[in-house]
């Protein structure tokens, strides 16, 4: 079952899926608990066995300090004092030295599962086929949320359980003890502790609810802490005199979140509060029994002393416990959204066994391909009937908004068409593998990005093949205008292109990184396309748009020499860059309207050449007709 909610459902909390039933807390619990296994073996095997020797310490003090008073004042034979004191030293230096390498052992299995939860959720992530999960809020606040947990919750599972367990034996030893003297007491105790477990249980349910809750709100206050602490940003928000409105709706985002998890703490501090006076009263009462008790001699000073000791350590250790319960509960619960999200299935169909997808000989066509994001939402392509021959470069245009980006994620597979199908030389594009797909597929997307990476690194990432083959690099540098640019940085194609961290290396200087602007960082992105050679589809969206004319023309002239006998698709609203494509397709609201070469079309008389004709009377300022003025798509 995919992972992420059917678009109808997004938005809706799903806070049923936050607190876990027992089977599932207990599936998960063995989760974390292998994790940490496997990735930090031995060392969490010595880890545990500390940590629950630890929990035997304080009723050995309890015991130990009981035989020294019983000594000290004649209740017992003084000959073994000396042995005592020195069991008594001895767990001193045990209390004292065991909880460090605690610690430093609780480090190192926290770095170990750290690093192996991270590795596994970003390589779930990195499974997810399309861009629907993405795009999909409830899967987004599980993401979060498995970032934050994957590097700490099976760590904080670990501790908690263990706490639990040392707990139980603090607990156990100390009732024990209290049997022997004082059997009502320890039935006291014991039925006062069972009220405060299910207390704590019920609060740590309520806090991970409220998490889950308030999640949303987190991720709109990240939005608005990024906005204004991004250079992308920062412009409009200066020029626009935004930053006190964003700041403002921040606020507001983590006020209402405050408010929530104020209510939550109220309770706790109430409920807790309530359970520290019951605590209280117990052990007051305990310690009137005691006293009264010894004076009539009933018990000696030693059982007083443990008496005492047992009283307040069982209420410790009770609280410990209910503390380490909800610890790993709450662990348990973000656990899951990790575990939700990195053994998550694919979001789209992937068949079983694909056949290998062959090299493009016919063309690619889209038959009756019907496409919207989600139900409740309009179609964006009604029924596209559309061939790409093999070999030819096909031409889209259409206003903003008819569906020519859309078309394209189709063609990547980012998508699957809600009706009709994509086929590639007649095989159906759903029934092979994604990967195999985009290996013969090369594109330049209208939101190209740039990788705050050296120069080598933007283009090679294209093919990571050439990472290491300078000459493939520099011919696809080249190809988009960008070679001679890079060759005159400092360090050539191994200067950063970015200024937001150098490559710490002690040679760093201010000069290591530089900006580019933003027509050369789009050169850069047409070079990682290009670098990607003997790719059977080219896809150019938008390739030239923030080019100057000088550049776009030349860009246009080496892309048409590179494209010379290749299948390609070029999307541009400059119209004047489409008119040499072998064929010229028109969209318009997700309908194909017209289709020919530029003359055909031009000759037709229809959409096309009326905004031919307007973009060309920009440039020539002759007076456009009416009817072409007036022109839609
Ligand atoms: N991820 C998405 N989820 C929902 N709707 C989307 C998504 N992406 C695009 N759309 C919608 O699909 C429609 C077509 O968008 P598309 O980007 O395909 O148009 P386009 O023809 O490429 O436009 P432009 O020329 O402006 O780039 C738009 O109305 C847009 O709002």
């Amino acid at each position: 079952m995919p992972l992420h909610a059917p678009r109808s459902q997004r938005g809706k909390p799903a806070h049923e899926t936050v607190l876990a039933s027992p089977g599932r807390s207990a599936s998960r619990l063995r989760n974390a608990l292998s994790l940490a296994y496997e990735s930090a073996g031995p060392k969490l095997i010595i880890y545990a066995v500390l940590d629950l020797v630890s929990g035997v310490v304080p009723v050995a003090v309890g015991w130990l300090t009981k035989m020294a008073l019983d000594r000290l004042s004649g209740q017992a034979p003084a000959h073994t004092l000396m042995a005592v004191a020195v069991g008594l030293a001895a767990i001193g230096v045990v209390q004292g030295v065991v909880p460090h390498v605690i610690t430093y052992l609780q480090g190192e299995v926290d770095r170990a599962t750290g690093t192996l939860a991270q590795g596994r959720l970003f390589s779930a992530v990195t499974r997810f086929v399309g861009l629907g999960p993405f795009e999909d809020p409830t899967l987004l606040d599980k993401l979060r949320m498995a970032k934050q947990s994957g590097r700490t919750a099976p760590g904080m599972v670990v501790k908690g359980s263990l706490g639990v367990v040392r707990a139980g034996i603090t607990i156990s030893g100390f009732l024990a003890s209290l049997i022997a003297l004082a059997p009502l007491m320890a039935a006291f105790v014991l039925v006062f502790a069972l009220p405060v477990l299910a207390a704590e249980i019920v609060l740590s349910r309520g806090r991970a609810h409220m998490l889950w809750r308030i999640s949303p709100r987190e991720r709109r206050e990240m939005f608005f802490d990024h906005l204004l602490s991004d250079v992308d940003a920062a412009k409009e928000v200066r020029l626009f005199g935004t930053g006190s409105f964003l700041l403002g709706r921040m606020q507001d985002e983590r006020r209402a979140a405050d408010a929530e998890r104020r209510r939550v703490d109220r309770h706790e501090l109430a409920a807790q509060s309530l359970l520290a006076l019951l605590a209280a009263l117990v052990s007051g009462a305990g310690l009137v029994w005691a006293i009264h008790a010894a004076r009539f001699g009933t018990l000696t000073l030693g059982d007083i002393a443990i008496f005492i000791v047992a009283v307040a350590g069982v209420q410790m250790s009770v609280a410990q416990l209910a503390t380490n319960l909800a610890q790993a509960h709450q662990a348990l619960v973000l656990f899951g959204h990790y575990q939700e999200v990195s053994t998550a299935g694919p979001d789209l169909e992937r068949p079983e066994r694909p056949p290998t997808l062959p090299a493009l000989r016919e063309g690619i066509e889209l038959r009756g391909v019907w496409f919207r994001y989600s139900e409740d939402q309009p179609w964006i392509l009604k029924g596209v009937d559309l061939m790409i021959p093999q070999g030819q470069s096909l031409a889209l245009v259409g206003l903003n908004g008819a569906g020519k980006s859309t078309l394209v994620k189709l063609l990547c597979r980012f998508y699957d068409p809600t009706r009709g199908a994509i086929l590639w030389d007649g095989v159906d594009i759903r029934d092979v593998d994604p990967d195999e797909l985009r290996l013969r597929t090369s594109a330049v997307y209208q939101d190209f990005m740039h990788y705050d990476l050296t120069a080598r690194e933007n283009v090679a990432l294209g093919d990571l093949t050439a990472l290491d083959d300078q000459p493939r690099v520099t011919a696809a540098a080249r190809r988009a205008g960008v070679h001679e640019k890079i060759a005159d940085l400092p360090q050539g194609y191994d200067t950063l292109i970015t200024r937001t961290f150098f490559g710490g290396t002690e040679e760093d200087t201010a000069e290591t990184g530089v900006l580019f602007s933003g027509g050369q960082a789009q050169r850069l992105a047409l070079a990682r396309a290009l670098v990607r050679e003997r790719r059977d589809l080219l896809i150019l969206d938008e390739p030239s748009s923030g080019l100057d004319a000088e550049a776009e023309y030349e860009i246009h002239t080496r892309i048409r020499e590179f494209q010379r006998g290749r299948t390609s698709l070029l999307i541009s609203h400059r119209l004047g860059s489409l008119r040499d494509a072998d064929r010229i397709v028109v969209l318009s609201e997700g309908r194909i309207v017209e289709e020919g070469d530029h003359g055909a079309l031009m000759a037709q008389g229809g959409a096309y050449a009326r905004l031919f004709a307007l973009q060309a009377s920009g440039y020539t300022g002759e007076l456009v007709p009416p009817s072409v003025e007036g022109a839609a798509l």
